[in-house]
């Protein structure tokens, strides 16, 4: 047995001595990745690829943003075609909600990624005065960005730019819900964008888990809060750090002081768009007894405006993705009244725009985010009350409160949290990549858009580069540690600097005269001790 076994192994050195003698490393690489899986293989190549330095060039980052506009601008009728399929969602629909945005925050980042990726000088304190601080954006490595499917392109393809525009390679795994967006994706992005430092990977639960295996250094994921746990575990095996983009129950307030008509137009648009499968959606509404009519009436006359008498046969009325979710939204209303709408259709996933009135804090809808056209409303007898309930659940990814007077809107800002907050609109805080957009607690962890999604696919090294001149200012600082000494660091250290260049020039020269006169103090001191302890 033993004589085998040593056989085996002097086959295998001779095998690997043949292949390294013989096979070039792109060779070599094809033989070891056949006993890949594909989802190794994908992050292998990709690591590869990021390992060649090309991403840490600016234009080249630039270039690969410029494709992906172009991919926008060439291939909307396909991307169009098929979000129709997955989410019955009209081609003017899909580029408002969904490429309309990622178009913006494309040239936003083309704009501004020479600035962003440039050096911050920072604030000095007297003591580094006279050193270059700085912060040093670089990227983090290899990203995984796993997306979601209500909203495909908006949630996988924003991490991905915030992901390219800091240098990083990312696996891109779009969802598998949207079967025909994510074949898209896959067949589309390799023309446009680096295919090794960009992969696709498609597939269910059974590929995110094994790339869930690979080590990242950045995991950010969209969906919801329990798969959201299930990333965060498998990501603290490689200590990679995660952004969580999840979702819950974002409530809206009406004041009974507002234009209850306009609020409930703003609300209807908010809840109905995309068949109510929108992270920040607004899930229930929170008002006072005597406006509940008021608000169903005027939520039903804005569902006929914007979806007809028939929102089955209106093209701009959405489709729940698949059976499993309309079984389980069907489910939510069981013990609730419906003021309404209530029509469904089981054979083509459609739920009728749907108001619930009377609704209680125990109703089997208010027991998870709803993710679909169902609108409770919970009488509340006042702000009080509203503020309370908001805060007994999980904190949300929106807050909404509509009111006239702004002591109401601070109030809920202040005595609630939340991971955006709305005043008297929906959803469009999505639509201002100056807002970091993001969860807080149940929610999620981490923000992005804009110059948020640079930093957070960023790391950013702290840099301090000194001369090798000037070493008496640092005596200050050895020891022996003496009081006096003390007393100078508490000035040096305790004082910031924040002037311009002028004044930088005039601190450099306060400063150069201030470590003479600490030299000469104390090298006068010295010259007063005894010779024994100088020389010691
Ligand atoms: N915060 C945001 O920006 C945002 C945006 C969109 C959706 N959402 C939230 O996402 C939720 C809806 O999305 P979803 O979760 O139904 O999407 P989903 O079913 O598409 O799942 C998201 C991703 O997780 C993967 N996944 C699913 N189960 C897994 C498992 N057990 N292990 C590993 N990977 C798994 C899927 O492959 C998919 O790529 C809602 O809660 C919504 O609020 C949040
Ligand atoms: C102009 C407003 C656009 C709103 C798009 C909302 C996308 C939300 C993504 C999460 O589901």
């Amino acid at each position: 047995k033993r004589a085998a076994v040593g056989e085996l192994c002097i086959f295998k050195v001779i095998h690997l001595f043949l292949i390294s003698a013989f096979c070039s490393f792109e060779e070599i690489f094809f033989i070891w990745s056949q006993k890949m899986s594909r989802e190794q293989q994908a992050v292998a190549r990709a690591r590869k690829a990021f390992e060649t330095g090309r991403s840490k060039s600016v234009e080249y980052r630039i270039n690969q943003l410029k494709n992906l506009q172009r991919l926008f601008s060439e291939r909307q009728k396909e991307i169009a075609a098929a979000i129709k399929k997955d989410l019955n969602k009209t081609e003017v629909g899909a580029q408002f909600y969904e490429t309309l945005g990622l178009e913006g925050e494309i040239s936003l980042f083309i704009k501004n990624l020479k600035e962003w990726a440039a050096p911050r000088h920072v604030k000095k304190n007297l003591l580094t005065m006279s050193d270059t601080v700085y912060i040093h954006p670089e990227p983090l490595g290899v990203v995984l960005v796993i997306g979601a499917w209500n909203y495909p392109w908006a949630v996988t393809i924003r991490p991905l730019i915030g992901a390219i525009a800091a240098g990083n390679a990312a696996v891109v795994k779009p969802s598998e819900v949207c079967v025909h967006t994510s074949k898209v994706m896959e067949d589309l992005l390799p023309i446009y964008i680096d295919k090794e430092l960009y992969p696709v990977v498609t597939g269910g639960v059974p590929e995110t888990q094994e790339l869930l295996r690979q080590k990242f250094d950045h995991i950010f994921y969209t969906g919801n809060s329990t798969v959201g746990k299930v990333i965060m575990e498998a990501a603290a095996k490689h200590l990679t750090p995660v952004t969580l983009e999840l979702g819950g129950k974002s409530p809206c307030y009406i004041d009974k002081n507002c234009d209850i008509s306009i609020a409930c137009r703003r609300v209807t648009w908010g809840k109905y768009s995309n068949c109510g499968q929108t992270c920040i959606a607004p899930d229930y509404i929170l008002c006072e007894p005597s406006i509940q009519n008021r608000v169903i009436e005027e939520v039903k006359k804005c569902i006929k405006e914007f979806y007809t008498d028939n929102p089955k046969t209106c093209p701009d009325y959405g489709r729940i993705i698949n059976q499993r979710h309309f079984k389980r939204v069907m489910a939510m209303l069981e013990d609730s009244n419906i003021a309404v709408g209530g029509e469904n259709d089981e054979s083509d996933c459609y739920i009728a725009p749907t108001v619930l009135r009377d609704v209680k804090p125990e109703a089997k809808v208010m027991q998870e985010e709803i993710f679909g056209p169902l609108l409770p409303i919970l009488p509340v007898s006042s702000l009080d009350e509203a503020i309370k309930l908001i805060n007994k659940g999980e904190k949300p990814l929106a807050l909404y409160v509509f009111s006239p007077d702004n002591k109401v809107i601070e109030r809920m800002r202040d005595e609630t949290s939340s991971g955006g907050f709305l005043a008297n609109d929906c959803l469009v805080h999505y639509s201002v990549s100056a807002l970091p957009f993001g969860g807080v607690g149940n929610s999620g962890i981490g923000c992005y858009h804009g110059k948020f999604s640079f930093d957070r696919l960023s790391h950013l090294r702290g840099c301090l580069v000194k001369k090798l001149k000037m070493e008496g200012v640092n005596d200050m600082r050895y020891p022996p540690h003496t009081l006096k000494k003390l007393g100078w660091a508490r000035f040096f250290i305790l004082n910031t600097v924040d002037v311009g260049w002028v004044g930088r020039m005039a601190l450099l020269a306060a400063l150069v005269m201030v470590a003479a006169v600490v030299i000469q103090v104390m090298t006068s001191q010295m010259r007063h001790l005894p010779l024994s302890l100088t020389l010691s």
